[in-house]
Order: C-alpha cells, then sequence, then structure tokens
C-alpha cells in the first residue's frame, strides 16, 4: 500500500514538474508560429464596431445567415478554445468569401483555409495594419497584410486589386492573393528575405556599406517603377498612397521592389486638382498641405530621396527631415546635408546637389509646380547618365 501511494505521488510530481517545463518553454512564444487563425483571431476588429453590430444584427434576424458550424467551429478548436471578442471566421455568416489568388503560380489552388491553418509570426503591427509571415508546406513563404484603416470599400478593394494586378511593373512587389470580407481584409504577397531600403539606410553601423552608385540606382529604379504605375493607373486614380523606406522591399536579386502600392487610398475625385480635401494622411506626407494622390507620392519619393542623400532618419525626437534640408540649403550650406559615409567614398558633390534639387521639387509645397513623376524618373535618369559616363572617361 506504501509503496502504491510513493507510485502515484512520484507519477503527480512528474506530471506538475512538467507541465512547470511546458509553461516556461512557451514563455515570450506565444505569437510565435501559431497557425495564422489564431494569431488573427487574438487581435482587434479591423473594421468599425457598427459595421459589425450591423453585421450581427442581420444574422439574427435571418436565421440564414447564422454563421457557418464549418470553418468557425473547428478553427476555435484549433486555437484551443481561447474565447476571443473578435474571430475572423466566427463572425462570418453564410458563405465565407473565397481567398482570391492572383498571379503567383506557386499558390494555384491555395484556399483560404489553408491559408489560415499555415503557420504565423508577427512581423510588425502599422498604421495600417498588421504584418504576418505564414509557412505553407513545401517551402513557400508568404507575408499576409491585415489591412486597417484604409479608407477603402470591400467593392472598391476587390476592383483596385484586380486592375493593379493587370499592370506589371519588375520593380513593383505584385500582391499574389486578396481576401475581402466586410470584416476583413487580407493582402497575400511573397515574402521578400532580403529586407528593405529603412533597415539598409539606417540598419546597424555594421551593416554593409551602401554607396553613392547603389543609392543613385535604387532612385532610378523606384522613380522609374513609380511613374510607370502612375501612368497606367491615373485615369483609376490609384496612386500608392503609402510610400516609404519600409515599403521598399529587396528581392533575392537585391533589386528594390515598391511593395503595398494601392493598398491605401485618400478620397480623391479630380486627380488634376489639389483642394484642400485630398490631405494625405501619409508618414511622409503628414505635412497638412493639400495633395492629391499622386502628388502625395511625389512628395514621399521626394522624401526617400532625402533619406538616400542624408542617410538620416526622417522623423527622430521633434526633428523633421524635409524642412532641416530646407532650413540648411537655405542657409546655403547645401553639402552639410550629405551622409558622410557619402563623402568619404568620393561620390561626386555635382551629382548630389543635382539629386539633392530634384528631392527638392518633389518636396516643395507649392502645388502647382511640382513635377510629375515621369518627369521626375526623366531628371535621375540624366543624373544617372552622367554619372556612367563619368566612370567610362575618368582615367
Ligand atoms: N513581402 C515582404 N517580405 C518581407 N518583409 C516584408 C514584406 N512586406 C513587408 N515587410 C516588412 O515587414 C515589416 C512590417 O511591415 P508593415 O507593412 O507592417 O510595416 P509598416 O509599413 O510600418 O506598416 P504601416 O504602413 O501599416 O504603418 C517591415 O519591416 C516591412 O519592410
Amino acid at each position: 500500500e506504501e509503496n502504491e501511494v510513493k507510485q502515484a505521488l512520484v507519477q503527480f510530481m512528474e506530471k506538475l514538474f512538467t507541465r512547470k517545463c511546458d509553461k516556461k518553454w512557451h514563455k515570450g512564444m506565444e505569437h510565435e508560429h501559431r497557425p495564422l487563425h489564431w494569431q488573427l483571431d487574438r487581435n482587434k476588429p479591423c473594421e468599425d464596431q457598427k459595421e459589425k453590430a450591423t453585421k450581427n444584427a442581420v444574422a439574427h434576424d435571418n436565421p440564414s445567415t447564422i454563421p457557418s458550424t464549418t470553418a468557425s467551429s473547428e478553427y476555435k478548436a484549433g486555437a484551443g478554445n481561447q474565447t476571443s471578442e473578435y474571430s475572423l471566421t466566427s463572425v462570418e455568416t453564410g458563405m465565407v468569401p473565397p481567398l482570391v489568388v492572383l498571379t503567383s503560380p506557386l499558390l494555384r489552388g491555395l484556399t483560404f483555409e489553408e491559408l489560415l491553418r499555415a503557420p504565423a509570426e508577427l512581423l510588425g503591427r502599422g498604421k495600417h495594419g498588421s504584418l504576418y509571415k505564414v509557412m505553407l508546406d513545401g517551402g513557400v513563404n508568404l507575408v499576409v497584410k491585415r489591412i486597417r484603416n484604409c479608407g477603402i470599400s470591400s467593392d472598391n478593394f476587390k476592383t483596385r486589386m484586380k486592375k493593379i494586378d493587370q499592370v506589371k511593373c519588375h520593380n513593383v512587389l505584385p500582391a499574389v492573393a486578396f481576401y475581402c470580407s466586410r470584416q476583413e481584409k487580407l493582402l497575400v504577397y511573397e515574402y521578400q528575405p532580403n529586407g528593405n531600403l529603412f533597415k539598409l539606410l539606417h540598419g546597424s553601423p555594421t551593416s554593409q556599406i551602401f554607396d553613392g552608385g547603389s543609392r543613385l540606382n535604387v532612385a532610378d529604379s523606384i522613380a522609374e517603377a513609380l511613374a510607370f504605375m502612375h501612368r497606367e493607373l491615373h485615369e483609376d486614380g490609384i496612386a500608392h498612397g503609402n510610400l516609404k523606406s519600409m515599403n521598399i522591399l529587396f528581392n533575392m536579386a537585391m533589386e528594390p521592389c515598391i511593395s503595398e502600392y494601392g493598398v491605401m487610398e485618400v478620397e480623391n475625385q479630380d486627380q488634376s486638382v489639389l483642394s484642400p480635401k485630398n490631405e494625405i494622411q501619409n508618414d511622409n506626407a503628414n505635412k497638412g498641405h493639400a495633395y492629391s494622390t499622386f502628388k502625395g507620392d511625389v512628395y514621399a519619393f521626394g522624401v526617400i530621396l532625402l533619406e538616400l542623400l542624408t542617410g538620416k532618419l526622417v522623423q527622430k525626437n521633434g526633428f523633421d527631415l524635409p524642412s532641416w534640408v530646407n532650413s540648411v540649403v537655405k542657409e546655403e550650406w547645401t553639402v552639410e546635408v550629405f551622409d558622410r559615409a557619402l563623402i568619404s567614398e568620393g561620390a561626386s558633390e555635382e551629382r548630389m546637389v543635382n539629386l539633392l534639387q530634384v528631392a527638392l521639387k518633389c518636396i516643395d509645397a507649392s502645388p502647382n509646380d511640382g513635377p510629375t513623376m515621369s518627369r521626375v524618373s526623366l531628371m535621375i535618369k540624366s543624373i544617372k547618365e552622367e554619372e556612367e559616363s563619368s566612370i567610362t572617361f575618368d582615367p
């Protein structure tokens, strides 16, 4: 009898110990490598509560639209019966809309359910939503942007995504799929493993040297791609809307690619007229000026040029890069603005000044004089040509 009691005690202690170990092991890893649906469930709803309330009311009034038990109950079980304020699938009533797969042959046949079940890791939570890295079977890595506050209705979002998909541009990262219901807007891209322009410029001091020639190439590629997109999508009024160095990603070949094109919208009917209604609320263009969406992109591109030339952050502890550059140039201390790394590598001062002039034109507050992206792209190309011919003829 004593032995039995001892054994039971040992088993009990073992169980207790294992549980403690498990807890420790999971500590701090709650957000890592859980299925995507689990991560989405834990977050707050993307759309406003009003829309959710209306939707729920509709579901109550109409028994035929009671939440589908197939997907939602399964996902809840998978999430360890976590009760959450909001569940992606449990609020979906009736049919769950399909995942629209756009371009990628890699994803052909991928379903929304498969995407939700795949392990995911939170990469960032920005102003316009959260971003997850999702690992599919077979080694395909995707990112899923859960969009918040984009100011676009569901119908408009679907139309925009399809229109943008028709415009192929080498330096613009295409969305490979999207999902759009009344509660959710998800955009899917291929995962780009080589970081972004922000990290390259402002990352650790030990990061690889980003020389003048490479910076000029990045400026040229981005300007050309943006000019192309503006031309192709001008009639539809679809500009980027949230251009910044963090949205310039480097692909496998280390070529810069503009990401998240057209995800944000500013209400604007007439793209050629600047009206106070058309204020861009984007990180780079948040200057309180009235800009059309396309002008907003030109401004944001100008800020990226300033980042490339100065190596400085756009904003930090009250410091504002465009204002600082304008004030230094006004005092005729132009050379002071350039990144020390560029000066010490012996980059041509003339070319840097020319590029700075382009940047200043882009961020010029006077509405009617601002250049279009096509004009900006041409100006940068001519600076690049000068640079190339100087290298060719330099003994
Ligand atoms: N396709 C991708 N592959 C790899 N990394 C990506 C991809 N898309 C974005 N990232 C990176 O993930 C991080 C988080 O991106 P996210 O879009 O959430 O940030 P953000 O642009 O600051 O957000 P927001 O625009 O909503 O304020 C950034 O470092 C971004 O460069």
